[in-house]
This record gives C-alpha cells, sequence and structure tokens, in this order.
C-alpha cells in the first residue's frame, strides 16, 4: 500500500539524516513540507513544498538523487519528487524578501554598461582589509539539471524583483548581493551540456543562514588540498612560502596579486585551495571564494543573458579572499576580462586579496588584455617546476601514507624515478600499483613494479585509456557508445558524459583539449566544467559516489589484466 506523504517523507528524511551533513539537513530538508503524494499517473510522485525557490533550485542541484532514491525506498516503487514553492506569507521574512520584491540587486541592461554606472557595492574595509559592515555574499550554489533550469523560471522576473527599489549601497535597507553559481555553470555558447547555470538568487541573511552558507562554501574546496601535504621543494619554494603568507595575512602582504603559474600537475590548484582552506581555517578571512576562470565565465555570460551583472559583480566584490584558478582561460574573453578587470580593480583598491592560478607566465598568456595583464603582474608571479626526485619520492611518501598504504621506499623510488613529468601522474601510479597488489593479493615488491612501471610508463603502452573509458561508462550506464559521443541533453547521457570525461582525466594522462577530441570535439572548457562538476557532486551524492567507485575498479580491473 502506497504510505501517505507524510509518512513517506518521514522515512525519506529520516534515511536522509542518516547520509547527509547535520547541518545539510538541518538548512535544506527540515523546512521541507510534503503536500502531496500521487499515483494518477503511473508511478508515484511526492510533491513537497520548499519555502523558497532558491531551496528548489539548490535541492534540485545537490540532492536530487539521494531525495529521489530514499523516496523511493520509502514508498517501496521507484518515485518521481516535485517541489512547490511555498506560499509568499508562508516564506522566511529575509529570504522571502530576497526572492521577492526588494532584496535583489538592481539589474543592469547590459554586459557593456560602464564600470561608473554600475552600483558599486564593494564592502567598507577596515585596516586589515576585511570588511566590518558590510552585507555579504551569499553562498555558491548549483543547478545542474533541466529541473533546476525551472527552478530559476519560478524565481521573480527581474521586473518584480527590483520593484522594491535598490537603495543605497550603505543604507540599512542595502540589497544583499545574492549568489552566482560558483558550484556549477555552464557556458553560453555551449549547447552539449544538459546543465544550465543559476542566476543569483539568494542571500546569506541571519547569522545562522551566513554561517550555513559559507560552511557549504567549503564544500567546494578539498580539505586535503592544505599547506600540511602540500611537499615543498625547490620547485615550488617561493610559490608555497609566497602562498602560506597570503593565507596568512591575506590582503597584507606586497603579494597582491599572487599569481602562481606552471606546467599540468603541479601543484596550483593544490596550492590555491590551501590558501582558502587555512584562511577559512584560521579564521584570516572570511568572505573566501574559490572559482575556475571557466566557471567565472560562464557565470557572467548567464548574469549578462538575466540581466543580473549588478549582483554577480557585488557577489564577488564583496570577497575577502578572491582565488581564481586556470586565468588562461580568460584568453580572448573580452566581456569577461572587462568585468573581471572592474572587480579586480575594486577588490584590490579595498586591500582584499586576490589569487590567481594560471598554466603560463602571464604574459604568455594569450588574448588577454594589456591592462588586464599589467593588473596580473602587479603583484608577485612566482612558478612551480617539475619536481626533482627528492621531492617527488616525499611527495609519493605523503601519499602513501596519507592512504595509509605501506610501500617500501625502494618502490616508492623507483616510481618517482620513472614518472617526472607531473605530480598527478605520480599519485595516479601509487594508486594503480597498489591496486594490483591487492587485488592479486601479493605484496608489492620491485619486480612487480618495475614490470607495471614498463607497461605504464613506455609511451602508447599505457592500457587505459579514453576509448575503454568511454566505453565501460556507456556499459555500466546501458547506454551506446555514440550516445555518449552525441550531442544529446538528455539527462541520463549528459550525466554519465560528464563521468566518463571526468574518469578520463582522472585516470588517463590526457589534456582536457584531448579528452574533448575524444567526445566528438568538444572543446576543452566543456571537459573542464565536467570534470569540476562531477568533483563538486561527489562530495555530497552519495549514489554518483558508488558509481564512480564501481566504475573505476571495473576501469582498474581491465586496465590491470591487460597490463599483466
Ligand atoms: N608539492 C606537492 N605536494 C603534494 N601533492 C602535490 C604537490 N604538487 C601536486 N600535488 C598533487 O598533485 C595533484 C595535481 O595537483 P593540482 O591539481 O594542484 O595541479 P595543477 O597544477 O592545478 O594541475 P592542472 O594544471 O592540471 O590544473 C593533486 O592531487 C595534488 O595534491
Amino acid at each position: 500500500m502506497v504510505p501517505s506523504a507524510s509518512d513517506a517523507w518521514r522515512t525519506a528524511l529520516r534515511d536522509l539524516r542518516e547520509t547527509l551533513p547535520e547541518r545539510t539537513v538541518q538548512n535544506w530538508l527540515d523546512p521541507i513540507q510534503p503536500l502531496d503524494l500521487s499515483t494518477d499517473e503511473g508511478s508515484p510522485t511526492l510533491t513537497l513544498q520548499v519555502p523558497t525557490p532558491f531551496g528548489i533550485q539548490y535541492l534540485r542541484s545537490r540532492f536530487q538523487r539521494s531525495i529521489r532514491q530514499a523516496v523511493s525506498e520509502a514508498v517501496g516503487e521507484p518515485t518521481d519528487v516535485t517541489y512547490q514553492v511555498a506560499p509568499e506569507e508562508e516564506r522566511p521574512d529575509e529570504i522571502a524578501t530576497d526572492s521577492g520584491s526588494s532584496g535583489s540587486a538592481p539589474d543592469e541592461p547590459d554586459a557593456s554598461s560602464s564600470p561608473q554606472d554600475r552600483p558599486s557595492s564593494a564592502p567598507s574595509s577596515d585596516q586589515a582589509g576585511r570588511s566590518s559592515t558590510s552585507p555579504r555574499p551569499s553562498e555558491p550554489v548549483s543547478s545542474s539539471s533541466p529541473a533546476g533550469r525551472e527552478a530559476i523560471n519560478q524565481s521573480p522576473s527581474p521586473d518584480a524583483s527590483t520593484s522594491g527599489g535598490a537603495s543605497s549601497p550603505t543604507g540599512p535597507t542595502t540589497p544583499r548581493p545574492s549568489s552566482p553559481d560558483v558550484a556549477d555553470v555552464s557556458d553560453a555558447g555551449r549547447t552539449d551540456d544538459a546543465s544550465a547555470p543559476s542566476p543569483p538568487q539568494t542571500d546569506a541573511g541571519s547569522p545562522d543562514e551566513r554561517s550555513a552558507l559559507y560552511e557549504q562554501a567549503k564544500q567546494h574546496l578539498r580539505p586535503e588540498y592544505t599547506f600540511d601535504e602540500f611537499v615543498e621543494g625547490d620547485g615550488n619554494r617561493l610559490a608555497r612560502s609566497a602562498a602560506f603568507a597570503v593565507a596568512q595575512e591575506p590582503g597584507s602582504t606586497n603579494y597582491n596579486p599572487l599569481l602562481v603559474y606552471g606546467g599540468v600537475g603541479l601543484g596550483k590548484t593544490h596550492l590555491a585551495q590551501a590558501v582558502a582552506n587555512y584562511a577559512l581555517e584560521h579564521n584570516t578571512a572570511e568572505r573566501v571564494l574559490y572559482v575556475s576562470s571557466d566557471r567565472f565565465t560562464s557565470q557572467f555570460v548567464q548574469s549578462v543573458r538575466e540581466n543580473r551583472i549588478a549582483a554577480f559583480s557585488s557577489y564577488y566584490r564583496q570577497a575577502d579572499l578572491l582565488i581564481v584558478d586556470d586565468v588562461q582561460f580568460f584568453g580572448e574573453k573580452e566581456k569577461t576580462q572587462e568585468e573581471f578587470f572592474h572587480i579586480f580593480n575594486d577588490l584590490h583598491q579595498n586591500g582584499k586579496q586576490i589569487f590567481l592560478c594560471a598554466d603560463r607566465p602571464p604574459a604568455e598568456i594569450p588574448g588577454i588584455e594589456e591592462r588586464l595583464l599589467s593588473r596580473f603582474q602587479w603583484g608577485l608571479s612566482a612558478d612551480i617546476q617539475r619536481p626533482d626526485l627528492e621531492t617527488r619520492i616525499a611527495i609519493l611518501q605523503r601519499k602513501a601514507a596519507r592512504q595509509d598504504i605501506a610501500v617500501s621506499p625502494d618502490v616508492l623510488e623507483l616510481i618517482a624515478q620513472r614518472i617526472d613529468s607531473n605530480v598527478r601522474q605520480l599519485e595516479g601510479a601509487l594508486t594503480r600499483l597498489t591496486a594490483l597488489v591487492q587485488l592479486d593479493d601479493r605484496t608489492l615488491d620491485l619486480d612487480t613494479a618495475r614490470r607495471f612501471l614498463r607497461e605504464h610508463t613506455d609511451e602508447g603502452a599505457d592500457a587505459l585509456n579514453a576509448d575503454d573509458i568511454i566505453e565501460q561508462v556507456a556499459e555500466y550506464f546501458r547506454l551506446e557508445k555514440g550516445d555518449l559521443l552525441s550531442r544529446s541533453r538528455k539527462q541520463t547521457v549528459a550525466q554519465a558524459r560528464q563521468i566518463a570525461m571526468y574518469l578520463c582525466r582522472e585516470l588517463t594522462d590526457e589534456s582536457y583539449d584531448h579528452i574533448g577530441s575524444r567526445f566528438g570535439g568538444r572543446d576543452h572548457s566543456t571537459v573542464i566544467h565536467a570534470y569540476r562538476k562531477i568533483e563538486e557532486d561527489l562530495e555530497s551524492d552519495t549514489e554518483l559516489q558508488d558509481d564512480i567507485s564501481s566504475l573505476q575498479s571495473n576501469l582498474q580491473d581491465r586496465s590491470l589484466s591487460s597490463s599483466l
């Protein structure tokens, strides 16, 4: 017998509470009211009432699969979940204001408005460059699904959102900036993603709400990317020291901006996130924003499309520490560069810290405007070189210790000798090698390691390539290989494709460009977007975690069987 809506939701909520962080449950799931469980059209559908449009968008983008699974288990058969926004009078004051009449920042007519015309919401700053009284931006949110787009459509129109009028940026009724979708956006020119960016929608109103939102901000950072886990060597000493100084006193060193550059897999992102993690943990900066240039661009494009540039800009202008990864992808994107230029100036003038990463020296990034280039070069540019043998061994020791794997020093040294190109490859070899011995239940001796490395370091001998991965992922999701290479935007296909791209990046040494070409000639930014999307979803989506882990072990079996 089909349970009532409230029984089904109660059971589902109990299960969700076991898998999701309590704070997440309190903030996002507890306020939900079950409205109806209908069985009219075939499979049952549970309708849930959510306090705000933003809440719907957030639930859909972050927890949709978990919720649907928990609800299906509670009902006893596959059950769809739909959401309805609560009537205006039942919405919490601050949030309702935000998504309703007076809380949103005024929209701008187009991207070409001059900066002078823009409402500046730069926060006031104290000596340390930290904001004391200014409003805070809200937490990045995610909106990846077509469902997420529906939720966006439920939000008030620009007219409605501004009808209350934007007040003075310093007055008590200052419109608080809303959050662009930092977690998941696609760029406007792209047609092959099922996901869509979400516009700034919400606010961090009460202290509790704010702290919850900032807690979630941390979810975009890898907790293991810390200074403690970053092995220092000659090749990265300057970059690491400067990054550490910046993390300790954002905005107060001469390194503003600090730009760290270097080749693939050499630790730029690790260092950038170590700065963010440190600043958050030690409270040296309150509002820490970490974003890839690709995502920044996508958000900007989306904000232009939806006339929400002011909110977009305001959100970034209120960071105490803004970290932008992969700034080389700003190349040739004139409007994005212009917007970033103004944000940069605003932050810099207000003593806020900017940290940038690039894959090459700023002067070699093609298509960057002169004025932005000169800003990049204002502070300190520090490069990261390939690690020397001793550093590579130390990195392997650190990774082995972290994963609690016992590997003899001679094997670690052998790996470090054979793989000198990038640290990601180094780690990958260690992981694969240890998986090999675990699967075969034997010890990892020098001979086994030698044989494995011969196979995996000889040119073209890598047993695992993008084709294998595409095939395996298609098989796993019961799709055709051609589906993954197609332009289909069907949710199941699009997600499987993103997973395949993610695995290609994780398990092979192929570049983003190369991976894109394996998926029917897609752009590298599509692959980066897919990679980051899956990386972020993995933090909370247990079903996705299971899928990826099953796929990884299938692929590893396949790789191992062909290498031995
Ligand atoms: N010095 C180091 N100590 C410990 N781990 C490191 C070090 N350098 C790189 N790594 C590890 O190598 C992997 C790749 O690093 P990361 O993603 O930061 O590289 P990247 O330079 O940003 O690469 P890409 O240009 O491809 O984005 C990560 O798992 C990171 O932890």
